[in-house]
């Protein structure tokens, strides 16, 4: 009997998966109909086997979209699980995008799968018009607001730890710049958004031998997200999203415990806030709005392990370029710029933010090598998506988005006044036109429209102090990569595991 019941099972599954091979493979000649190139993918598989090559190069997904397809084009298609994904590669698409969220396209991300489970009822996840979404918006960006305190917490953190990792002029230390990061980020997130006591507190979670360990709260936060993050990535995750979730591997379970107690952990945490800490300044504005407390958790935990990963990627990429021995004159400018500041000034917060060619170098890293194609949006409805004289059709359910990478990368999205390749890094492009270009439709490493990144300033603040204060103590220094990781795999984006030492000076 039950071997009879296995095979109809097993039958209806087939059935339902033929199904739906054949409604995503008509909905691609709907689009293929309308000119819209797909790239090589196949049924079920999609484009994945490509895409899992380029993440053994420390490349993003993105670059499949910009080496496979003739550009200038408006849309490309790939194939992802059992949906068709359109990614947004004109200037013009990528500004329409961003004016229908909200209206035509919302957020539908994979997300969920993976980092998401940390906190599946964050505003990252729900939908535009639902769930209180602007007032925890807001709240999140009044919460982060404050400059100041931000300022000294990273500058107190970056201090610490450089003197502590003996990064100075004349040591002659070399530095794992990803072990100094993690920290940097980790105590300064930390810090933050839940109070200084957060720094000193452990819980108990799975190492990666299966055994229970204390950890710092930090350190099992971050790497529980980026073990998350690398699971979901691995081939069959990405095939069928929700298979990340499934406890048929020892890693998924482990992952699934570790999510469980640092939940727990953050329910306890939420009881007694810091003073000033963003933790209690969410609570209190998300209280008057009636915002449930799951929600109130789950953008909590999205605040804090949004500026790990994201940022230490950010400063790895800005270092590597201006510690590059082509890029001297950019070092020495941004330290001729950040001295007065770092010696004598009280509103560094403020004035760092003003540093027009610390400012240019870290934008430009940012394009260069923007740390996540985060943006994951879906159409709502069928709708005409009309781009200059022409009419592309949109179905409802399929994915969306501004393909951020090809944005930053391809000429004829940048206005005529850039003549700089897009393929050199060059802050210059940025001097002069930082306003236009960041508040542009063709340059956004922190998204744009409705559900842009609200933690930009958070980051950027982040960023800034580092670097600053690296190089106060530290411009005498080079760096090298490790003996096997080749030249053409030095990329610093949210998928990549390349990394790099620092050798400070042996002479003041
Ligand atoms: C260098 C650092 C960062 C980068 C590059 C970055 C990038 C991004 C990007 C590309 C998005 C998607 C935007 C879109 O869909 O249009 C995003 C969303 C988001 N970011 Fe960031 N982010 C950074 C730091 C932070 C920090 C520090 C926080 C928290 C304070 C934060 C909180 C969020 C949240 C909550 C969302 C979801 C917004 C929504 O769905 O409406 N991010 N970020």
């Amino acid at each position: 009997m039950w071997t009879n019941a296995f095979t109809v099972l097993l039958a209806i599954l087939l059935v339902y998966l033929l199904y739906a091979v054949f409604r995503v493979y008509l909905l691609r000649r709907f689009y293929e109909k309308q000119g819209i190139p797909f790239v090589k993918s196949y049924a079920i598989i999609g484009a994945e086997l490509q895409v899992f090559k380029l993440y053994q190069k420390n490349k993003s997904h993105d670059h499949a979209y910009i080496q496979n397809i003739q550009l200038p084009t408006d849309l490309v298609g790939t194939i992802r699980g059992l949906t068709v994904q359109l990614y947004g590669t004109s200037r013009e698409v990528s500004e329409k995008l961003i004016h229908q969220t909200g209206v035509y396209l919302d957020r539908d991300t994979p997300a969920v799968f993976s980092f998401g489970r940390l906190g599946p009822d964050a505003i990252a996840f729900a939908p535009y018009s639902e769930y209180f979404f602007k007032q925890r918006k807001m709240a999140l960006i009044r919460a982060t607001g404050d400059s100041k305190r931000l300022f000294h917490i990273a500058s107190r953190h970056a201090q610490d730890l450089l003197t502590q990792f003996r990064v100075e002029n004349g040591t002659g230390q070399i530095i794992d710049v990803f072990e100094l990061l993690n920290h940097f980020t980790r105590r300064t997130s930390g810090d933050f958004v839940w109070g200084k006591n957060t720094v000193n507190r452990s819980v108990e979670v799975l190492n990666s031998n299966d055994k229970m360990e204390y950890m710092s709260f930090m350190d099992a936060l971050n790497e529980t997200f980026t073990e998350l993050r690398f699971y979901s990535n691995k081939l069959w995750n990405r095939i069928y999203f929700p298979l990340s979730v499934w406890p048929i591997t020892r890693e998924a379970r482990r992952l699934t415990f570790n999510t469980k107690v640092i939940r727990n952990e953050i329910d306890q945490m939420m009881k007694y806030p810091e003073k000033n800490s963003v933790s209690e300044a969410v609570q209190i504005d998300n209280a008057k709005y009636g915002v449930p407390l799951n929600m109130t958790r789950d953008d909590l935990i999205t605040s804090t392990i949004a500026g790990l990963d994201t940022i230490k990627s950010t400063i790895m990429s800005t270092m590597w370029h201006l510690l590059h021995e082509d890029n001297m004159k950019w070092g020495e400018m941004v330290l001729a710029e950040i001295t007065p500041i770092l010696e004598n000034s009280e509103n560094a917060n403020t004035e760092l933010a003003h540093c027009k060619v610390l400012n240019a170098v870290i934008y430009e890293a940012l394009r260069f090598e923007t740390p996540g194609s985060l943006i994951n949006n879906y159409a709502t409805k069928d709708y005409d998506l009309i781009v200059r004289e022409k009419t592309y059709k949109i179905k409802a359910g399929t994915r969306i988005v501004p393909n951020i990478h090809v944005l930053h990368y391809t000429e004829p999205c940048w206005p005529e006044y850039n003549t700089i390749p897009l393929d050199v890094f060059d802050p210059s492009r940025f001097i002069g036109h930082d306003k236009e270009i960041v508040g542009s439709c063709y340059y956004m490493p922190f998204g744009k429209g409705p559900r842009r990144c609200p933690g930009q300033a958070v980051g950027m603040l982040m960023v800034r102090v580092f670097v600053a204060i690296f190089l106060a103590r530290n411009f005498k220094c080079h760096i090298t990569i490790p003996q096997d990781q080749a030249n053409d795999v030095t990329y610093f984006n949210l998928s990549s595991r390349a990394t790099f030492s620092i050798h400070c000076n042996t002479e003041n």
